[in-house]
């Protein structure tokens, strides 16, 4: 029989490229902006549009698989993941850097089954690097290898995070105490692209140890989390433990010495879980 993960894996790979196409376009015209949850996160047009591309055109190769989206999850459709082959789509994470042309975009597809990443594609479409991995298989970038840093050393490493959409002062108080234990431990240095995926693209090609953040969600870290461990990385919850999904937190990092290491330092706090029943 065909591998029909396979097959999901290189029509997500063209259709990622596909919606990369549309992302630069996009950058040439004027972009009208539209807000969610609050004032600082945004959505366009083309998240729309590239999102419903990617899910119609799996839909019709894939008539059976379930879909996560971020923006039909933000039009109100549910968020479970089940046991299904299911995509799980980010269609522009850092749509804040699309809105100001600030060059890191990415289009973020994962595919879990039973509930476990099977295969992740990111494609940073402004750099044109197609990141992929398939589970058991190896994480590459434009056909070419990844593997994540040696470095087991807290002081010669360089962490990425973000600062995230919520302006909550409470959350706001704990993201920055967890920034200045981090960076008076020292470290080299912190860093964060604007996009979740392409921050853990950075941990599988060796560039960042680590990153971390409290506040993303399912689809910005799905294709992300396999791209890390297939790299040779590890994935953990910020208290320690395995890393949940729908948990809205992760640390991804080298290695175990470096990821516990920034466990320690993190003030963590709990968000309403990706997959909480809906309020009516
Ligand atoms: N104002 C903001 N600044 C940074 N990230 C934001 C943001 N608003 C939403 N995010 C989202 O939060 C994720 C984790 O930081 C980002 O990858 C980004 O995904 P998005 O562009 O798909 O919304
Ligand atoms: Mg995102
Ligand atoms: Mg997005």
């Amino acid at each position: 029989m065909a591998d029909v993960w396979q097959s999901a894996m290189d029509h997500a790979v063209a259709v990622a490229r596909k919606a990369g196409e549309i992302v630069r376009g996009a950058l040439k015209d004027e972009r009208t902006v539209m807000t969610k949850s609050c004032a600082v996160d945004l959505v366009t047009q083309t998240d729309q549009k590239v999102e419903q591309l990617i899910i119609q055109s799996a839909k019709e190769k894939f008539p059976t698989h379930r879909f996560i989206g971020e923006e039909s999850v933000a039009a109100g459709e549910s968020c479970i993941l089940s046991d299904d082959p299911t995509w799980i789509i980010d269609p522009i994470d850092g749509t804040t850097n699309f809105v100001h042309a600030f060059p890191f975009v990415a289009v973020s597809i994962g595919f879990s089954i039973n509930k476990q990443v099977e295969f992740g594609v990111v494609y940073s479409c402004l750099e044109d690097k197609m990141f992929t991995a398939r589970r058991g298989k190896g994480a590459f970038c434009n056909g070419e290898a990844l593997q994540v840093s040696e470095q087991a050393d807290i002081h010669q490493a360089i962490v990425a995070t973000e600062f995230g959409s919520s302006r909550d002062p409470a959350a706001m108080d704990h993201i920055f105490r967890s920034l200045r234990n981090i960076l008076c431990l020292p470290v080299h240095g912190v860093r964060g692209a604007g996009t979740a995926a392409i921050n853990m693209c950075l941990v599988a090609s060796g560039c960042v140890e680590a990153y971390y953040e409290i506040g993303i969600h399912v689809w910005d870290v799905a294709a992300g989390s396999l791209i890390v461990s297939e790299a040779g990385g590890v994935l953990m919850d910020v208290e320690g433990g395995d890393m949940d999904l729908m948990s809205r937190r992760i640390v991804a990092a080298n290695n175990t010495t470096i990821a516990e290491r920034i466990v320690k330092e993190i003030v963590s706090f709990t968000l309403q879980r990706d997959d909480a029943p809906l309020q009516s």
